[in-house]
């Protein structure tokens, strides 16, 4: 689960300073697929750069997982937080920045070997966990391809299952539909729906458009960096 409380953060606008999430309070739990959705320069991707500990809030809580494994990421230092997106969030962007020399199995394995010193029988099992985690994303067929041979319906799948390589329990993605077709568009939601529910993640999406809202739990509008909306999907 990720839940934000009472989240404020600003930018510098001149000599003054702008507000681009204003007192956000909001929750992602744990086998469900939230969506923000509102207008543009609403604020949904500083809302998402926050949860994902990448940018720390002027004020509030950015709270991560429940009961003794709960951690408050707007207290941690650059370094700790950079840890913990390592070791308990998945990341996914709109431009899904593979690495252009990889094929997609060694895509995941650099991710897998970031979160932590490795034995042998760690290499073996993240190894495993990586064509497992390909497979399910109907790649099992491309794991020697790199990134030019792939489509970019391709291309978001191996970033999807680099994002879950390290079993996170946070998974934040940004418009994972917007370089693609309805219909590819459609089933890269049906994927994220179904591994949001296999691996209980706790998934935040940030999507303009809501042709595929039926694969969200929950939907939550952003405007001028507040919540609008909270609603069941
Ligand atoms: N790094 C930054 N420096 C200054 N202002 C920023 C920065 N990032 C975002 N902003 C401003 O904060 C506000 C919210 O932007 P944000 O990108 O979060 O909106 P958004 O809803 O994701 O927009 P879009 O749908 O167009 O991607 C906007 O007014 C934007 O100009």
């Amino acid at each position: 689960m990720i839940e934000l409380q009472n989240v404020t953060l600003t930018f510098p606008d001149g000599d003054r300073r702008k507000t681009a999430v204003d007192d956000v309070t909001l929750r992602a739990e744990a086998g469900r697929v939230t969506g923000l959705t509102g207008p543009s320069g609403s604020g949904k991707s500083s809302i998402l750069a926050v949860a994902a500990t990448l940018i720390r809030p002027d004020a509030g809580q950015v709270l991560l997982g429940q009961g003794s494994g709960q951690v408050d990421a707007a207290q941690l230092s650059g370094r700790e937080a950079a840890r913990l997106r390592r070791q308990r969030v998945g990341i996914v962007f709109q431009q899904s920045n593979l690495l252009p020399a990889l094929t997609s199995r060694e895509q995941l394995h650099v991710m897998g070997r970031l979160g932590g010193s490795w034995g042998q029988r760690q290499r073996r099992e993240l190894e495993a966990r990586a064509d497992e985690l390909l497979d399910a994303v109907g790649l099992a067929a491309h794991v020697h391809q790199r990134p030019h041979q792939l489509s970019g319906g391709q291309r978001q799948r191996v970033a999807i299952a680099r994002a879950l390589v390290h079993q996170p329990e946070i998974l934040l993605i940004d418009e994972p539909t917007s370089a693609l077709d309805q219909e590819r568009g459609a089933e890269i939601m049906e994927l994220i729906a179904g591994l949001t529910r296999d691996r209980l993640t706790a998934t935040l999406l940030v999507t303009h458009d809501l042709v595929h809202r039926e694969a969200l739990d929950d939907l939550i509008t952003v405007v001028d960096g507040q919540i609008a909306a909270p609603t069941r999907a």
